[in-house]
């Protein structure tokens, strides 16, 4: 650096302190990298708390996961200057708000509130404790899947999100029907994590919109949940719903697809479609009429009438209600000795209760979805979408 002035020298010096993690430095002769540690938290102590980012087991919310990602972007690109996303992109809008709030935040104090953010999420967590899966677990996102005592039991394991079903998780739904399909538990569970049962489509499904524009998100959505409804049709062994708590939307009309529904007493049932703009879908439009009859099934899935357990119960849509207290209890005893019949009488004998309208439950699955897709793109269902995430100032 002899060569230059020592006014130069501080230029570059100030410019670099300002820079961007990992930006490369051209100085007449001299090149420098911003890799090392300049003031506060170093480039070193970013990366290691973005990898941590990745190692929490608690969904942070989304509050916490904007102020993340406005820290990282301001860290990292310094303040934002991208145009503002359109006002039903409400995800990336609520990301755009966030990193441009940081405006007046340095690179290097964005990074230092990074790490900091990063450490106190991971310490809340408390220290790791390394719990090896059961052995007959599989690896899924945001389900738990196991199988012990001749039963496949596939958890919704959202519960911070209220078991809503992300894309991915339809996917994985998907993946997880087939696999319990094929192995050799003699039942198959269904059941959430936490205190819902499960409350439905993600409607974050429906925010961002995707290169190829919203009419290739509906046509993709569509094809989608065909496949999730056409895993229930076909699933070969007796599917068993245990509803430990609120249930709704898409996770209520699949029921009328499954073999025996057990319900805790305070389990509600709900199908809000008309006041999404949108249409039943599961086979619902025929099976809860044939189950209940077309007045009671027009209440649930035209008018968004959301019944007890009880009443569920009564309309023929549950087998069985338990008290609270004991409802894990008696319904797993039930379930294990149920595992233990014989598993080929089992799916035979299912298969002939079921074979006679599969082929018209795929029909309707058909004309149910082309009827969504339709929906979907609606003003009355985009208008209902953002009054949902408009009521709560929340993702
Ligand atoms: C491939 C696409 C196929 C589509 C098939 C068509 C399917 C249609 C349906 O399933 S329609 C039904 C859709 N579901 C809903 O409309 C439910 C919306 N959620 C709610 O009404 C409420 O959140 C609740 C009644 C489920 C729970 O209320 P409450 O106990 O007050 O909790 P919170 O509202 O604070 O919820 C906690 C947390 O979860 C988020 N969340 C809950 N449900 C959903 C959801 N369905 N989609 C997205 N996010 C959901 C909620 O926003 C909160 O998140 P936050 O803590 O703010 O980050």
């Amino acid at each position: 650096l002899s060569c230059h002035t020592a006014k130069t020298v501080q230029k570059w010096f100030d410019q670099l302190k300002e820079a961007p993690a990992s930006q490369v430095f051209r100085i007449p002769g001299v090149q420098l990298h911003t890799t090392g540690a300049l003031m506060g938290a170093s480039v070193e102590d970013f990366n290691n708390a973005k990898a941590q980012l990745g190692t929490l087991k608690k969904d942070p919310g989304n509050h916490v996961k904007l102020k993340i990602y406005a820290l990282f972007k301001q860290a990292t690109q310094g303040p934002c200057n991208t145009p503002k996303p359109g006002m039903l992109d409400f995800v990336n809008k609520a990301k755009w708000d966030a990193w441009k709030s940081l405006e007046s935040v340095s690179q290097e104090e964005a990074r230092q509130q990074y790490v900091d953010l990063i450490k106190s999420l991971v310490s809340a967590e408390g220290p790791a404790v390394a719990t090896p899966p059961p052995e007959s677990a599989q690896a899924f996102q945001s389900l738990l899947v196991t199988t012990e005592d001749g039963i496949t039991t596939i958890r919704f394991n959202r519960p911070e999100k209220k078991n809503a079903i992300t894309l991915d998780m339809y996917k994985e739904l998907i993946d997880a029907l087939h696999h319990a399909g094929k192995d050799d538990s003699v039942i198959t569970v269904m059941t959430g994590s936490g205190d819902f049962y499960c409350s439905g489509n993600d409607l974050n499904n429906f925010t961002g919109i995707p290169q190829g524009g919203i009419e290739k998100m509906a046509k993709d959505s569509g094809e989608l949940l065909k496949h999730y409804v056409k895993a229930y049709i076909d699933f070969p062994k007796p599917l068993i719903a245990v509803v430990n708590g609120p249930a709704l939307g898409v996770s209520v009309t699949v029921l009328g697809l499954f073999d025996v529904v057990y319900a805790t007493e305070s389990a509600t049932f709900h199908t809000p479609f008309s006041q999404l703009g949108q249409s039943p879908e599961g086979c619902s439009s025929y099976t809860f009429p044939k189950i209940m009859g077309n007045a009671k099934a027009s209440e649930m899935l035209l008018f968004n009438k959301k019944v007890t357990a009880t009443e569920a119960c009564n309309l023929g849509l549950v087998t069985e209600v338990f008290p609270d207290g004991s409802f894990q209890s008696e319904v797993w005893t039930r379930l294990k000795a149920y595992a233990k019949l014989p598993p080929k009488s089992l799916a035979l004998s299912k298969q002939l209760i079921r074979s006679k309208e599969k082929e018209k439950l795929h029909a309707v699955n058909d004309a149910e979805v082309e009827r969504l897709i339709e929906r979907w793109l609606s003003d009355e269902c985009m208008q209902a979408i953002m009054n949902f995430f408009q009521a709560k100032p929340k993702l």
